[in-house]
């Protein structure tokens, strides 16, 4: 199994470029894991306190579930991948079985700041699109997609989100093998992660 770790910050389009790489390869042989879906479970807390969560520090993920899973599936088996709700700030009570495949996609803004992450990984990539730009798409995304006010994303952004980004994010870049530039569509960069990816499937 190849594993390939994408991170990057907010908006920088991790997701976007995970779809664009999986769009022209067989759907059996390719899976998606996001960091997102690791959230850790906040129940016990009530929607008001959830609101108040720094989303964007380390410790709000259970990497060692994710780490976990990703033994399961190199061991081929299938695991049980939570589904987070933004809108929720939690987990929900759903799970999307999630099979092993010859190249595992790991993305997160948070996957290369955690080292036993980072040595699963045989390919790291970091996406990179300026601060500006990001929180441009940010605003647009969190207010189509994720039930969000610009005031919301904005307030996160000062509080939370650009400390944590130069704490933890910006630095995590070291670590990348590849740093794809996409303030633009980047076809070139694609094209080149999907022609690793085929040289595996073959
Ligand atoms: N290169 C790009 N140029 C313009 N908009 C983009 C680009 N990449 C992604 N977007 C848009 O920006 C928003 C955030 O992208 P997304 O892939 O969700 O980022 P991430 O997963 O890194 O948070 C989405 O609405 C997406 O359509
Ligand atoms: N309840 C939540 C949980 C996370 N966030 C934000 O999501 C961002 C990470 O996801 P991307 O798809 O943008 O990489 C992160 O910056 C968190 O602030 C949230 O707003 N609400």
């Amino acid at each position: 199994m190849l594993i390939i770790g994408i991170a990057g910050g907010t908006g920088c389009g991790k997701t976007t470029v995970v779809n664009q790489i999986i769009n022209e390869l067989p759907e059996n042989e390719v899976g998606v894991i996001s960091q997102d879906s690791y959230y850790k479970d906040t129940s016990h807390l009530s929607f008001e306190e959830r609101t108040k969560i720094n989303f964007d520090h380390p410790r709000t993920i259970d990497f060692d579930l994710l780490y976990e899973h990703l033994l399961q599936l190199k061991d081929n088996q299938i695991i049980e991948q939570p589904v987070y709700s933004f809108v929720k700030h939690n987990r929900t009570k759903d799970t999307i079985l999630t099979h092993p495949r010859k190249v595992m996609i790991v993305e997160g803004i948070l996957i290369l700041t955690n080292p036993k992450l980072r040595e699963l990984f045989d390919i790291k990539i970091f996406v990179h699109a300026d601060s500006d730009e990001r929180l441009i798409r940010r605003i647009k995304r969190d207010i189509t997609e994720r039930g969000r006010d610009v005031n919301e994303v904005l307030t996160r952004y000062q509080t939370t989100l650009k400390p944590m980004h130069q704490q933890f994010i910006e630095p995590s870049k070291e670590f990348a093998d590849i740093i794809i530039p996409n303030n633009k569509y980047n076809t070139v960069a694609i094209n080149i992660v999907r022609t690793i990816i085929n040289e595996r499937l073959i």
